[in-house]
């Protein structure tokens, strides 16, 4: 009979690469000159391990799928990783040290967009992150309790305004205030309990809340079953270079668009 390790080695058979995600660094340095041939690219919010190779992850994807598709893509755009390469992604399923280990074949047919969606939206990317986490907050809390929706347009403000009118007076009208300051946070959650967008400069800058989109919604192709909240917001990212980050109030669940499609699904409680 034969051993586990055995059976199971397979899985880092003859990789190209190794992916650490998140790694302590202990474990890093076991690994790091583990294989000279095989490169070891860490990927994680900091590089707290001082890694040559890294690819900064914006969020901590609770999806493991979500994570894995952030780092190989961006290894892919870094050129760390091409087309037909098989990497093992050493990740942490449950909460704590790494636990697991899966194997990818890379292709540009399983780019998803999702790391294109932070690195290469017309806004920065620390501005998407920082509305993917006000949109996720707002999720997971609701407004006193009660579930609530919320639509914010990243990007291109001038375009999404000229495609958009005002459902009331805007209360960032005269404001400079920008998304991450905390002032701000408490004043998107305050305003999103009621209706139409949020529009956000490339800088993150909040241009107006209240907008109701009008874009064209030819040629956009999102999943049944989404409302009139999601298809606006996607049209508009097909419409202009925004991205849109939509939370659900039916279903609580964070969408990001990008070119009219859904590129990215989060669930604020981390199912
Ligand atoms: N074109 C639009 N521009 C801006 N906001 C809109 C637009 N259409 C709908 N909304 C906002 O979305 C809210 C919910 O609409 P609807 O239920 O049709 O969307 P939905 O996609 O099902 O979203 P949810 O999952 O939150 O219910 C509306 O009350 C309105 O505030
Ligand atoms: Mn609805």
């Amino acid at each position: 009979m034969a051993a586990l390790p055995d059976l199971l080695g397979d899985i880092v058979e003859n990789v190209d690469g190794l992916f650490l995600f998140s790694p302590s660094s202990s474990f890093y340095e076991r690994f790091v000159e583990a294989d000279p041939d095989v490169p070891v690219v860490v990927v994680a919010p900091e590089n707290v391990v001082d890694a040559e190779t890294y690819v900064q992850l914006p969020l901590e994807f609770d999806n493991v799928r979500d994570r894995i598709r952030f780092g190989v893509e961006g290894a892919m755009e870094h050129g760390l990783v091409e087309d037909g390469d098989a990497v093992a992604c050493s990740v942490s399923v449950f909460d704590g040290d790494i636990d697991s280990v899966i194997r990818v074949r890379v292709s540009e047919g399983m780019r998803s967009g999702i790391f294109d969606l932070f690195a290469n939206s017309r806004a920065d990317p620390s501005v998407i992150r920082d509305v993917f986490e006000v949109a996720i907050e707002l999720g997971k809390k609701g407004q006193k309790g009660k579930p609530v929706g919320a639509l914010f347009v990243v990007g291109d403000a001038g375009k999404v305004m000229n495609k958009s009118r005002p459902l009331s007076y805007n209360p960032f009208e005269k404001s400079h205030v920008h998304v991450g300051d905390p002032i701000v946070n408490v004043m998107l959650k305050e305003f999103s309990r009621l209706d139409g967008a949020f529009v956000i400069s490339d800088s993150g800058k909040i241009v107006s809340a209240y907008r109701y989109l009008e874009p064209s919604a030819e040629g956009v192709d999102i999943p049944k079953g989404l409302g009139a909240r999601h298809m606006s917001g996607a049209a508009i990212t097909r419409d202009t270079n925004a991205t849109s980050i939509v939370l659900s109030e039916s279903d609580g669940l964070v969408r990001a668009f990008k070119g009219g499609k859904m590129i990215l699904e989060i669930d604020p409680e981390g199912h």
